[in-house]
């Protein structure tokens, strides 16, 4: 029976058992055991807020400490939005207190999910700028949705703002130093066949296979042996990891002077007036 594990709230991790709807093409009963779902939801944009933040966090570090599990699939329960990245109305016009206490919630969540001892799969079925993209860069496999609508990438330049340091370390460790620069400092947000092209995602699959591919790449990753294989993940990235947690406080004083200039705070405001212009 699929067991809930964050009841009711905006992420919801459970046991998985697909829906009947999906094709389970190889996989036996014996290869879904321990792979649990976690799906963003946070309507109508998975936008990351601080209290997202926190649950996934809480979500994550429940399915560590149970031993029966060993692989995550991330997704989202909002149709055609994987996430639409950080939330912007927690950047602006807030309290110092306030910036620092989501600054170490963003922190917290990448360290974890870089980090997690779980095979983490991302299944892509939507947009992912920015915070979005980050989220699927921290997983060990991604597979995007094959829709042109599905653009991915670090687009934080053409907010006016800066990717903080170990965002550009997470993407310059999965597409190479070269293509990072560019979709850094152009703020290249890629449709799904360049995303596959420069390596940003694994694989790009129809639609309605997402979940179902996620589940054939997770056996295959959960046939190695979990001690060798986490060892190996830990030895790829904990010195990037590392970097971060040497400097901590002093990355979230860095982005404490950053997000409260005026010149910062009139970009986030301009961007944001624009998502809600779009509408009118
Ligand atoms: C200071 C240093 C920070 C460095 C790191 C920053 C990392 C980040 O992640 S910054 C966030 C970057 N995100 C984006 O650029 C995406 C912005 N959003 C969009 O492009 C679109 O909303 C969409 C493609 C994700 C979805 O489009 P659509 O379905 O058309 O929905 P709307 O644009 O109408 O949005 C609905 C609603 O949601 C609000 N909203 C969208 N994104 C965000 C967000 N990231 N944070 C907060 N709120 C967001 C949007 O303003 C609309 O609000 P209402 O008009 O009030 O309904």
């Amino acid at each position: 029976m699929a067991q809930d594990l964050v009841d009711g709230l905006l992420i919801k991790a459970r046991s998985h058992l697909p829906p009947p709807s999906e094709p389970l093409g190889k996989l036996s009963k014996r290869d879904r055991k321990g792979v649990a779902v976690i799906k963003l939801k946070n309507p109508p944009v998975n936008s990351l807020s601080l209290e997202v933040l926190t649950e996934f966090v809480i979500s994550l570090e429940k399915l560590e400490n149970d031993k029966t599990f060993r692989g995550v699939i991330v997704t989202s329960d909002c149709p055609g939005i994987f996430s639409a990245g950080l939330d912007l109305t927690e950047m602006c016009g807030k309290s110092q207190a306030h910036y620092a206490e989501f600054w170490r919630a963003v922190q917290e969540l990448w360290l974890r999910l870089y980090l997690s001892n779980l095979v983490l799969i991302a299944a892509i079925n939507g947009v992912s700028p920015a915070g979005g993209c980050l989220i699927s860069l921290t997983c060990d496999y991604r597979v995007l949705a094959d829709n042109p609508k599905y653009n991915i990438g670090l687009n934080e330049t053409l907010l006016g703002v800066v990717a903080p340091s170990w965002f550009k370390d997470t993407l310059v460790n999965t597409v190479g130093h070269r293509t990072a620069e560019r979709a850094l400092q152009l703020g290249l947000l890629f449709p799904p066949a360049e995303a596959l092209r420069v390596g940003m995602v694994d694989q790009v699959v129809p639609e309605d296979q997402v979940h179902s591919t996620a589940l054939s790449v997770m056996a295959q990753w959960l046939a190695v042996p979990d001690h060798a294989r986490q060892l190996t993940k830990s030895l790829m990235r904990k010195p990037t990891a590392d970097r971060l947690v040497k400097q901590r406080d002093a990355d979230i004083q860095y982005f404490l002077q950053f997000v409260s200039r005026d010149s910062i705070q009139k970009s986030l405001r301009m961007y944001l007036d624009k998502l809600r212009q779009k509408k009118g």
